[in-house]
């Protein structure tokens, strides 16, 4: 069920920091977060760009009507400066939009009895120290923490969010995988072998760092697949869908660049469980999510859902067709990856763990053409 009432301990409004608020991610937060009832931002951070204010780091926030949002913005400081703020007791969420394994030292500086944190980043995803260590190349610098956090896909796991101190925000391609898959897989409709995620995003999903693979002239009127096989998100989602089977189950997993700013199109190629059909995938995922503000469900012989009709938005919209292929089903998903991928989920978990109406600062519709 989605939480409607004001929460009866949390101030309001919230005082908000960001880590990172100098990246797309940050940037995403404070345009979702402008249309938010109960928060106020009292802080942000940046590496390169402390000392700035945000309307010359991002001119998008520097217009608006006198006295609104985009002028009440604190300019940015240093990271060690907001954790300062935060050690005082000013804050009472922070924002982690901090590149991974930078971001696991900072949030154990934080004090969580008197903050909640949600970290964008992928630092507190992986549950197990070992997998962690073997795909982030360095054991966890916080290992209580890791223990401690709890994995924010809100719609599967509202109840643990709402008592979390530190939510690990899904990584996009996971949230993109796992809304269709976890279900499917706990109410034993799909076979856990033979899992097949076929992934394309945006080049934010890289984030506003210049990198050469994000450079107009190599990401644009192309395409090509990366982290082929040894992608970090193969064991995040993995360890959803073994939850959800109650074994482990292995996916193969294969990103792809494609030229959009932002957008996820997973594609899924799954086997039937004995006597199942595509329409008992369909329907069990309707049930699911037939309450659920921000995840769709498209019927029978609909198109297929296109990442512009999330653009912008948290939601997320997928499709079940029967294949031609006996005893098989794809599935299609998408999402915008800073938004239901990143920031917008990260405001979702926000509201859960305040008491917060969950589609507060969340109910803009998407952006199209
Ligand atoms: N982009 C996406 O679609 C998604 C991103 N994520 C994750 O969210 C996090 C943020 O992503 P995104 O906003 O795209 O990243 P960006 O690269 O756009 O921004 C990173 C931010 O971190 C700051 N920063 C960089 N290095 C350091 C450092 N050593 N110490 C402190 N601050 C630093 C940057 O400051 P400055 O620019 O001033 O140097 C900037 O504010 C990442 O962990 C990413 O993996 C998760 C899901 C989706
Ligand atoms: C296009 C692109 O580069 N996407 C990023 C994923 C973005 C995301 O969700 O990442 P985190 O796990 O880092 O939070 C990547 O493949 O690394």
């Amino acid at each position: 069920m989605v939480a409607d009432g004001a929460a009866t301990t949390t101030p309001i409004p919230v005082r908000v920091a960001i880590l990172g608020a100098s990246g797309y991610t940050g940037a995403e937060l404070l345009r979702l977060l402008s249309s938010h009832p109960h928060t106020s931002i009292v802080a942000l951070s940046g590496e390169r760009s402390a000392g700035s204010p945000m309307g010359s780091v991002f001119p998008h926030l520097a217009f608006g009507p006198p006295g609104g949002f985009v002028h009440s913005l604190p300019d940015l400081t240093t990271t060690a400066e907001v954790v300062t703020v935060a050690q005082a007791g000013a804050v009472d969420v922070v924002f982690c939009c901090l590149p991974h394994a930078t971001t696991q030292k900072i949030i154990a500086q934080l004090p969580l009895d008197k903050v909640r944190v949600v970290d964008l980043s992928a630092d507190f995803r992986l549950r197990d120290v070992d997998t962690y260590a073997a795909w982030y190349g360095a054991p966890h610098a916080a290992v209580e923490l890791q223990r401690q956090a709890v994995y924010g896909l809100t719609e599967l796991a509202r109840d643990a969010v709402r008592g979390a101190r530190l939510v690990a925000n899904p990584g996009c391609y996971p949230t993109s995988a796992q809304l269709p898959l976890v279900p499917l897989l706990s109410a034993g409709l799909i076979s856990p072998a033979d899992i097949i995620v076929d992934a394309k995003s945006g080049v934010t999903g890289a984030g506003r760092a210049a990198k050469v693979g994000t450079l107009f002239c190599e990401a644009a009127d192309g395409m090509s697949a990366y982290g082929v096989a040894a992608h970090r998100h193969a064991p995040e989602i993995e360890q959803g869908l073994s939850d959800a089977a109650g074994a482990p189950v292995d996916v193969v997993f294969t990103p792809h660049l494609v030229p959009l700013a932002r957008g996820i199109l997973s594609t899924m190629y799954v086997k039937l469980a004995a006597g199942v059909t595509a329409d008992d995938l369909r329907a069990r995922l309707a049930a699911v999510y037939d309450e659920e503000p921000f995840v769709h469900v498209l019927p029978a012989g609909a198109a297929p859902p296109h990442t512009r009709h999330v653009r912008g938005s948290n939601h997320a919209v997928m499709a079940v067709v029967a294949d031609r292929v006996a005893g098989r089903a794809i599935l299609v998903c998408v999402i915008d990856n800073i938004v239901k991928g990143a920031s917008g989920q990260a405001i979702q978990n926000m509201n859960v763990m305040c008491g917060f109406p969950e589609m507060d600062g969340l109910g803009a519709t998407p952006v199209f053409p």
